[in-house]
């Protein structure tokens, strides 16, 4: 009102010609005192959530855009409760849900009135294609129904091979590059190496298609994905503006201009194998490939009246496989060794039990041939199942999930309206000391031996839980054990502490990842 006053005397203006100026100052105002003071504390239905204090126009905005996805969210639930509520700017309210009972309700007994917020998909679907991961509803029952047999035991256990022939190829290459390089040891960036060793495992086992990233560093599909991970200042800005405001995704920026050459890239490569596919399964259509068990399901879905998958739709699910596929375990694995790099005994006595289940692999004269060799099961390592999920927890590769309730609905014992915002942040929940004791914080793998009875299926949600759960959780599991078995049969590591600390600066763009990769130094094993 001041604003419109003076405008209306510095300028002689009549009251009528400052309505447009009114108009907008006591949009301002309503904006800033009605929505971010009065709402949330007397009117909002959340108000007898317990919050977290904040200044009431901005919230806790600062520490969510600064610090690591999940980290203030885990101080509050310590200092809060199970349930929380803040608020990002203009009392924008929000929820973290980090007890059992929240967590069951959103994820496994009422999942559908609780999915992904549009906007929320909005950048996701540029990358990902809207496949399964991105489907809701009826749709995403249907989907998920085709695309499950892709999935099973049986499918992964026939990609075995496949795992151990890219995991092999990779550790030959590395090893050359440490020849190369003509010292006793080399600085070996591992997270590069496993996106490109677990590209081409997506690629081959789930669509029947060699990449050959691992061939091929430079190849256009891997820096399509490079592209997308961009984290200069104005991307992590642009980025972060476009959760509250898709429509920046048009703004001329060179963020955008990345992602849109990105996406390009990623659906022609997705079109280009699904044409590929389609025309080898007119001479084997008995492939074994992920695509080639979805479109047999889709097939007989049909064959039962059920409307099938459209070529888009299925293009789609091989832009989510292709993202959520490789990434994802490629950035657990990274962690894993990480991890390993700074506790050396950890990691000895993990390779004593790789070297005790699988001597051939520290045989010089070993030679793998996919054709006629079965390797045996990594699930059978168990102190390596330990390390896995220990790392997982520990540092959880997607660190959140969004989600909008569409109905009313109860959650941890407090009403909820509709179109209510929650987040099930991983990276708070495994953490918390209600569930796993109070030593939460430590990287501890012999805790999977004796877990406390707090330690329900819940405080683990790495992978999510129910319907929306990762449909991937074991192909990832079986891949990412396969990978550091042969990691660890080649190379003993540690931290290199000349590059910065992968701790120190891990980023969020849908996967938490080190900011820098994580390098560590390698020399080689001993191989009689
Ligand atoms: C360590 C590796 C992985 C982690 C930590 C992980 C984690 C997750 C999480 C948390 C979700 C739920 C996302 C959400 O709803 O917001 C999810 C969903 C999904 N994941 Fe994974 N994932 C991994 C590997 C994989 C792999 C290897 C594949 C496929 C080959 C895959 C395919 C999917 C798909 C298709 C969905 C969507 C499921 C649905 O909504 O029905 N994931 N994953």
């Amino acid at each position: 009102m001041g604003v419109a006053l003076y405008y209306a005397r510095q300028y002689g203006h009549s009251a009528y010609d400052t309505v447009p100026v009114w108009a907008v100052t006591g949009t301002l105002l309503y904006l800033a005192f009605y929505r971010s003071l009065i709402v949330p504390i007397y009117f909002s239905e959340l108000r007898h959530i317990p919050s977290v204090p904040g200044f009431p126009l901005w919230g806790q905005f600062i520490p969510i855009v600064t610090e690591e996805c999940g980290i203030p969210q885990r101080k509050w639930h310590r200092r809060y409760g199970g349930l929380i509520r803040y608020c990002f700017p203009l009392g924008t309210e929000r929820l973290s849900v980090a007890d059992n009972q929240g967590i069951k309700h959103v994820t496994s007994k009422n999942p559908y009135n609780y999915p992904k917020p549009v906007r929320a998909k909005l950048w996701m679907t540029r990358i990902l294609g809207d496949g399964v991961l991105l489907a809701e509803g009826h749709d995403h029952a249907y989907q998920r129904k085709t695309v499950n047999p892709g999935f099973s035991i049986r499918a992964i256990n026939s990609f075995m091979p496949i795992f151990w022939q890219k995991g092999l190829r990779m550790v030959e290459l590395q090893h050359r590059e440490l020849i190369r390089s003509n010292e006793s040891e080399c600085s070996l960036e591992v997270l590069e190496w496993f996106n490109r060793a677990t590209l081409d495992i997506i690629g081959k086992s789930g669509f029947g298609y060699e990449i050959n990233s691992l061939e091929d560093e430079a190849l256009p599909i891997r820096e399509a994905y490079r592209l997308c991970f961009n984290f200069d200042f104005e991307s992590r800005l642009l980025h972060g503006i476009q959760a509250f405001y898709p429509t920046t995704q048009h703004i001329p920026s060179q963020m955008n201009d990345d992602i849109n050459k990105a996406r390009a890239i990623i659906i022609n490569k997705a079109t280009e194998i699904l044409i590929e596919r389609r025309r080898c399964m007119e001479f084997n259509p008995n492939a074994k490939d992920v695509l080639t068990l979805i479109t047999q399901e889709d097939n007989a879905l049909r064959e039962k009246g059920e409307p099938g998958l459209s070529f888009d739709t299925m293009r789609d699910q091989i832009m989510t496989f292709l993202g959520a596929g490789h990434d994802t375990t490629a950035t657990g694995a990274a962690w894993t060794i990480h991890l390993l790099s700074i506790h050396p005994g950890v990691q000895a006595k993990v390779r004593e039990e790789v070297r005790e289940y699988m001597p051939f692999l520290f045989d010089k004269s070993f030679k793998f041939d996919p054709d006629t060799m079965t390797l045996p099961d990594p699930d059978q390592l168990p102190y390596l199942d330990n390390v896995c999920r220990e790392s997982l927890r520990f540092i959880p590769p997607i660190p959140m999930t969004v989600r909008e309730s569409v109905e009313a609905d109860f959650v941890s014992g407090y009403r909820i309206p509709a179109n209510t915002v929650l987040y099930i942040l991983s990276n708070a929940i495994n953490r918390m000391e209600w569930f796993w004791g109070d030593d939460a914080d430590e990287f501890e793998p012999d805790r999977w031996d004796d877990l406390p009875k707090t330690a329900v299926p819940n405080a683990f949600m790495t992978f999510l839980q129910g319907p929306r759960g990762c449909i991937g959780r074991k192909f990832a599991e079986v891949e990412m054990k396969i990978l550091l078995c042969c990691f660890l049969s080649r190379f003993e590591f540690l931290r290199d502490r000349d590059t910065p600390d992968p701790e120190d600066w891990k980023m969020w763009r849908l996967v938490l990842r080190p900011r820098d990769g994580v390098t560590v130094k390698c020399r080689p094993v001993l191989r009689v």
